[in-house]
């Protein structure tokens, strides 16, 4: 039986796939875990249980999680591509359209006025001259990074009566052809910054995305431009931004990650983390780890990793060696070489790389004992490169 632990408010259609198989435990406080499924629990600073073989990320993205310190260790990390994209999508349209209105501003004021009785009327009347906003509909949006949120957002923009332009060196085939035609590409990122009116970030945070937006971004930006975070909170320099507030060149900064550099900063719109957050999403993120872990777990095969290549063969054997490995050559020779050495005939195989990684699978076709079991185990770790190995 294999053990998986919860972090985070997991939806219950999701923690049910694991709870309701006779093959699995969840959250066993005598069992320890072999793998983890999470929403944004940080695991940078938590010590990962020696048995963990795999972790789910109910969501996209995984700088939660240390991805290069668990392929070191043997852990294939997971996530749920596109399973929260509407959600975020729907979310950074509502913020485009109230921030243009100044709905957010306009509420508040309301509620402020909610004790003044019969003269609520009048001064709304009065008041509301001070909220006048503008209207979308042929403005320019810069869209940056077109993956399973940005190819919505600038589909759905251009439907609203926006101009898209959008900036994805790394775009997907997939995506690709998914993007409207009217969706105008941008070569360089200096383009979304100088000529647009609007511009929503949907790459994930990593060295090279850190700090995207910084003050030579806000320089080249036009006066007055409303800036969408969905994505991660340090894509943005916090400083460079709120110089760019004081200089008139943001008018409304939108984030979902707020912190306490920028919160009560003027024209900063703070949102609790709220992107994936519909019923809808949760459920999708949850039912799709829960199923990539178990599958991991029980067959060894890989759907959706982000430190491994995707790996699915039947299982064709009677037992199943699962290696993973770095991706160097002779690895699957001195595995098989081991294997004959026991006497084991092999059903099929398969081996696929991910950059500096690679994955194994073995089928066998034979019975195997605990003490050939463990030698064989014992053999293929000691092979150097091998950094997990599995008999299932
Ligand atoms: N606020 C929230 O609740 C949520 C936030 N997110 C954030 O949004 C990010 C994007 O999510 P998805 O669209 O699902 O991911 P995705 O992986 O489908 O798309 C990311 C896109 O960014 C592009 N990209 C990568 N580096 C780039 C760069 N330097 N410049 C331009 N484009 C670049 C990739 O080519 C890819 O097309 C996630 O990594 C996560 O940080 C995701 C879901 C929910
Ligand atoms: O999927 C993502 O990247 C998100 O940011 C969503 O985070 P959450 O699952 O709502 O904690």
């Amino acid at each position: 039986m294999y053990s998986i632990q919860a972090f985070n408010a997991i939806a219950d259609a999701g923690l049910k796939l694991i709870e309701e198989d006779l093959d699995f435990v969840l959250n066993s406080e005598t069992q320890e875990p072999d793998g983890y499924i999470a929403r944004s629990f940080n695991f940078h600073n938590y010590a990962i249980g020696e048995q963990v073989k795999g972790i789910a990320r109910a969501g996209a993205g995984v700088n939660n999680i240390p991805v290069e310190h668990c392929t070191e260790r043997g852990i294939v990390v997971f996530n749920t591509p596109g399973a929260n994209a509407n959600a975020v999508k729907e979310l950074v349209l509502t913020c485009i359209m109230a921030s243009s209105r100044n709905l957010f501003d306009a509420v508040k004021w309301t509620a402020e006025i909610e004790d003044r009785g019969k003269e609520i009327p009048e001064l709304v009347e009065k008041g509301k001259k001070q909220f006048v906003g503008t209207e979308i509909k042929g403005k320019r949006l810069g869209v940056i990074g077109v993956g399973a949120i940005g190819v919505l957002v600038a589909n759905d923009a251009l439907e609203l009566g926006m101009e898209v332009v959008a900036f994805d060196p790394f775009i997907s085939v997939e995506t690709a052809w998914r993007l409207s035609q009217n969706v105008r590409r941008a070569i360089t990122l200096e383009e979304i910054f100088s000529t647009c009116d609007y511009i929503t970030m949907h790459v994930p945070l990593n060295d090279k995305t850190k700090g995207l937006l910084n003050e030579n971004a806000f320089k080249q930006m036009k006066d007055g431009i409303r800036i969408l975070n969905f994505s991660r909170g340090e894509l943005v320099d916090e400083q460079a931004l709120k110089l760019a507030i004081e200089e008139g060149i943001v008018e409304n900064y939108i984030t979902d990650f707020p912190n306490e550099n920028i919160l009560g900063t003027n024209k900063v719109i703070g949102v609790p983390h709220l992107g994936a957050s519909t019923k809808e999403s949760e459920e999708n993120c949850a039912v799709m780890a829960a199923r990539q872990l178990k599958h991991y777990l029980k067959t060894g095969n890989i759907k959706h990793s982000v430190n491994l290549p995707d790996v699915e063969i039947p299982f064709s054997g009677k037992r199943r060696l699962a290696v993973m490995h770095k991706n160097i050559p002779g690895m699957v020779g001195r595995m098989t070489g081991i294997l004959a050495k026991f006497e084991m005939n092999i059903a099929d195989m398969i081996n696929r790389s991910k950059d500096a990684w690679a994955y194994t699978i073995i089928d066998i076709d034979n019975e195997i004992d605990e003490t050939t079991e463990q030698n064989i185990k014992n053999s293929v770790n000691e092979i150097q490169g091998t950094v997990s190995v599995r008999l299932l």
